[in-house]
């Protein structure tokens, strides 16, 4: 009940009394927390980029090296800047240092992308090596000014400090920044199919984990007094990286657990008197079972605590779809939504394709293919396996660079324009594998697609329209079929002038296929969209769409309406095997 009324009130209490303990214990472990806060703030950093954004960095000790230098630099020289604001400079030069690398990240993945980052860890190192950090050359330790000379004042700042990180990041997750790196995360392809640029989400994860490395560093030069290169080698960064990965950077506790770990661990080992080299292997191991396992501690924990609450809310109540009258109440919501729905009368051509040709090497999968999809109607593209259906939603939203021919939005030309600004100009796509993020809920979802100010109520009308689960719900407890449903719903969320879908009634059973259709046939009047419907359900084609184009080996052999168009033997022969 407290709890309910008073949801800070634990996590306030709790900070208090940890901070209250660092007046009562002993000095080493003072020293010994202080180390294990910083090292936290670390971890919790690089879980921006390897856990949150699913890319690779092995230099966040560089980082946090350039973030100490500058703060050490500025403690000995200039020794009247205030000590917060040194550190904000030492933040400010490990985010320039976290879009440097960030750049050649643009194009890379993997191992690629690890080799570079571990390059620049190695070349830092070599550089601090050789010319010291400020103060070596004439032995001068940096001492903060007071109160943070205070050892144990230190140790509360530096709590505070990661209590700020740890907030600030969990409410940048829930902006359309931190949903970005989701986003990536999962799929580079959705990401820019919802008209979010990848470049901008790898550049941002960079940067917000490279500044909180730097002023890291800075806590680091703090503590330490006098600094070297050894503080922040490669091998650091390396073992930082597998204990980010083991204990799960990306969250909290696994930052907590992490700092836990970086000082017991050494102190057991001396206790018992082993080499202190035996801590990078235990970590390795830890790191080496999270990757066969997919998951890290922290991330096994809070596994198990969804699966718990989800049976709990189970045995209360099914969590499932809307129901059909809620889909019918939200047409008039949907109807009182300011989107311009009024039907051109001349039934104008919103999207054209003219000569679009895609070649794979050898083979030609879409050739010269010219269609005109008019405002306002649903366009069936159907063909048989292989017919080049696909590529061309591929070609037309942005994601093949080799096409050739024209694509035009509102007879404007956007064939050279990257994926997501097609996904800004309003050509929207689901995928044949759901791309629906699992980490969010469906609302997160659909606001992260939509790009724009989308108040609740039109979220929540669009979800009952589709028949979709509430907004709250978390995809991951979303059945497959129906992911990809609510991946129409960020679409439509988004506003779209052109929705592409490509076979949305995969994984549905013939009930949900069928109203599905019913969906999907009223978006053109209730959105002011046209939709381009890929799909192989030949019941679900007839009832929503207005005319199909038929392809068949690259080529387009038959348009017109579905009836008529399904009817002729040249159409059934290729591909409907005599069904009509
Ligand atoms: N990445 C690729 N590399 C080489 N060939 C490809 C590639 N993607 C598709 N193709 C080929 O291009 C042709 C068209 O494929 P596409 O996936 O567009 O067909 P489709 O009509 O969507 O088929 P389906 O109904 O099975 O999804 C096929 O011959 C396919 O093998």
């Amino acid at each position: 009940m407290l709890r309910a009324r008073y949801p800070y009130l634990l996590p306030v209490a709790g900070f208090s009394i940890l901070a209250g303990t660092a007046f009562v214990i002993p000095p080493y472990f003072v020293y010994l927390a202080t180390s294990g806060v910083i090292t936290a703030i670390v971890v919790r950093a690089l879980g921006v980029v390897t856990g949150q954004a699913g890319l690779i960095s092995l230099c966040h000790m560089a980082f946090a090296a350039i973030g100490a230098w500058v703060v050490s630099w500025l403690g000995i020289y200039a020794p009247q800047v205030p000590f917060i604001v040194a550190l904000m400079a030492g933040g400010g030069a490990g985010m320039a240092a976290g879009i440097a690398v960030g750049l050649p990240a643009l194009r890379l993945r993997g191992l690629n992308l690890a080799a570079i980052t571990l390059t620049f860890a190695v070349a830092v190192d070599a550089i601090l090596t050789t010319t010291g950090f400020p103060g070596n050359e004439l032995v001068l330790a940096f001492h903060p000014q007071y109160p943070f000379s205070d050892g144990r004042i230190f140790l509360v700042f530096c709590m505070m400090l990661w209590a700020g990180t740890v907030v600030g990041l969990a409410v940048l997750s829930r902006t359309r920044t931190g949903g970005s790196w989701a986003a990536l995360n999962y799929s580079e392809r959705a990401t820019a199919a919802a008209g979010i640029s990848v470049a901008k989400a790898k550049l941002t994860a960079f940067s917000t984990s490279a500044a909180i490395a730097g002023m890291a560093g800075g806590l680091i030069a703090a503590q330490l007094g006098v600094i070297t290169a050894s503080n922040f080698s490669p091998l650091y960064s390396l073992s930082v990286f597998a204990l980010s990965v083991f204990v799960g950077g990306r969250f909290w506790e696994g930052a907590i657990l992490a700092g836990l770990l970086s000082v017991a661990v050494p102190e057991l080992l001396r206790l018992f008197g082993l080499p202190l080299d035996l801590e990078a292997l235990v970590v390795t191991a830890g790191a080496v079972d999270a990757l066969r396992k997919g998951s890290s501690l922290a991330g096994s924990f809070r596994r198990g605590l969804a699966t718990r609450a989800q049976k709990k809310m189970s045995d209360i109540s099914r969590p499932g779809q809307m129901s059909r009258e809620a889909a019918n109440r939200a047409e008039d919501a949907i109807a009182g939504l300011e989107i311009d729905n009024a039907e051109p009368c001349n039934k104008k051509t919103i999207l054209e394709l003219a000569d679009l040709t895609v070649r794979y090497g050898e083979v030609i999968a879409v050739d010269r293919v010219s269609l005109r999809l008019r405002a306002h109607t649903v366009m069936g593209l159907i063909g048989p396996n292989g017919a080049g259906k696909s590529t061309i939603v591929d070609a037309v939203t942005g994601f093949l660079p080799n096409a050739t021919g024209k694509i035009k939005l509102d007879s404007n030309d956007i064939g050279d324009a990257a994926a997501f600004r097609r996904a800004k100009a309003g050509i929207r796509r689901t995928f044949q594998q759901g791309r629906a993020i699992p980490e969010l809920t469906v609302g997160q979802y659909l606001r992260l697609s939509a790009d724009l100010s989308v108040a609740d109520k039109q979220i929540d009308s669009i979800l009952a329209y589709l028949e979709c689960p509430p907004a709250g719900t978390p995809i991951e407890h979303v059945e497959i079929g129906l992911r990809r449903v609510i991946e129409i719903g960020a679409c439509l969320a988004s506003r779209p002038r052109v929705l592409l879908l490509d076979e949305p009634a995969a994984g549905l059973s013939a009930d949900q296929s069928r109203r599905l259709a019913e969906h999907i046939a009223k978006i053109p009047s209730l959105f002011g969209c046209s939709v381009l419907l890929v799909e192989h359900d030949m019941d679900l084609v007839r009832f929503a769409c207005d005319e199909i184009t038929v392809l068949n080996f690259g080529t387009v052999i038959a348009v017109g309406c579905p009836d008529e168009v399904l009817k002729q033997p040249h159409v059934v022969e290729a591909y409907l095997g005599g069904i009509s």
